[in-house]
């Protein structure tokens, strides 16, 4: 794992823990911030005892997006986010990324940030969570999947709002519009993320991969199209054992790989 002052990691198996770290900049993401990102993310795919990954912001916020600083500066040793690598600030797309990353969200979550969470797959926000295009007042595009991930996950009408009128959403319409997953008190922001990540890596892996590349793969396909992926994705995972091996722990009764003995609650 590369190791950065302005990322921190913690490797803790089967989580791996993320923390952009420049709270004086509210987390904002410059050159050097955005290919550590890249790399942490690259390494945590291909290591095999990592399952989900949590991505968080410093001293309560999330991430104040790219460091406008450094677009603004003309100073080579301040690499600009926009520029500088070429690549999206997460590195793998969320289609060649195997496994799943949530998003614990304190304080602001915005602009280039909230495309960060909006990269995530799932979000979890403390009550005093802020989420919003505010990047709208500089003139700086959402160049980092936010004007396609934003309305294919909350509808058009909610996305362009956001979008045309770069206005701060609170934590609770951000719940109501699916932006958020969980809403949680500001001290509780690590432990729903972790027991969300346990039980999400509690899991058998191939299957759940599966099911979330499928989803991913086949959101802009037709019906058919998206039916025809679904199922040639899910033969391989058939082929590998795994189904016919929870079958088998269902039918003695003894459903062991997750410890859900009994179906979830609703919660
Ligand atoms: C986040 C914020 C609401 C926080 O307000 P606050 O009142 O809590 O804090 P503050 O006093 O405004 O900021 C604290 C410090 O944090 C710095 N800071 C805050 N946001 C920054 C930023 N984006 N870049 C550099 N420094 C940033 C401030 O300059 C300041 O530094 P100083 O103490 O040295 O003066 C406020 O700072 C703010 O609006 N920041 C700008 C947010 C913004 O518009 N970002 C747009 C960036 S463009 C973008 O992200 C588009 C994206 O697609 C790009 N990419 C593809 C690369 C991902």
């Amino acid at each position: 794992m590369p190791h950065s002052h302005t990322v921190k990691i913690e490797r803790q198996p089967p989580l791996l823990w993320v923390t952009i770290n420049r709270p004086q900049a509210r987390n904002a993401v410059d050159g050097k911030t955005a290919s550590a990102l890249a790399s942490i993310f690259t390494d945590f795919d291909a290591d095999p005892d990592l399952s989900v990954a949590i991505l968080m912001g410093a001293e309560q916020n999330f991430c104040a997006g790219a460091d406008l600083k450094a677009i603004a500066s003309d100073n080579p040793e301040l690499r600009n986010p926009l520029t500088s690598d070429g690549i999206g600030p997460m590195g793998p797309s969320r289609l060649t990324l195997s496994k799943p990353v949530i998003a614990a969200i304190d304080g602001y979550c915005v602009a280039g940030g909230l495309e960060l969470a909006l990269w995530c797959d799932l979000r979890v926000a403390t009550e005093r969570a802020v989420f919003g295009v505010f990047c709208r007042r500089f003139g700086v595009p959402l160049i980092d999947g936010g004007t396609v991930r934003l309305p294919r996950l909350i509808g058009m009408s909610h996305a362009m709002d956001m979008i045309l009128t770069g206005r701060a959403v609170n934590a609770s319409e951000a719940l109501n519009i699916g932006l958020a997953n969980r809403l949680v008190a500001p001290e509780n922001l690590r432990a729903t993320a972790e027991e969300l990540a346990l039980q999400i890596a509690n899991f058998p892996q191939q299957c759940l991969r599966n099911d979330r590349q499928s989803a991913y793969q086949q959101w802009g396909m037709n019906e058919d199209a998206a039916i025809n992926n679904e199922f040639q994705l899910g033969l391989k995972t058939l082929a590998s054992g795994e189904t016919n091996a929870g079958a088998k722990r269902f039918e003695q009764g003894n459903g062991r790989q997750g410890r859900q003995e009994k179906p979830p609650k609703p919660q």
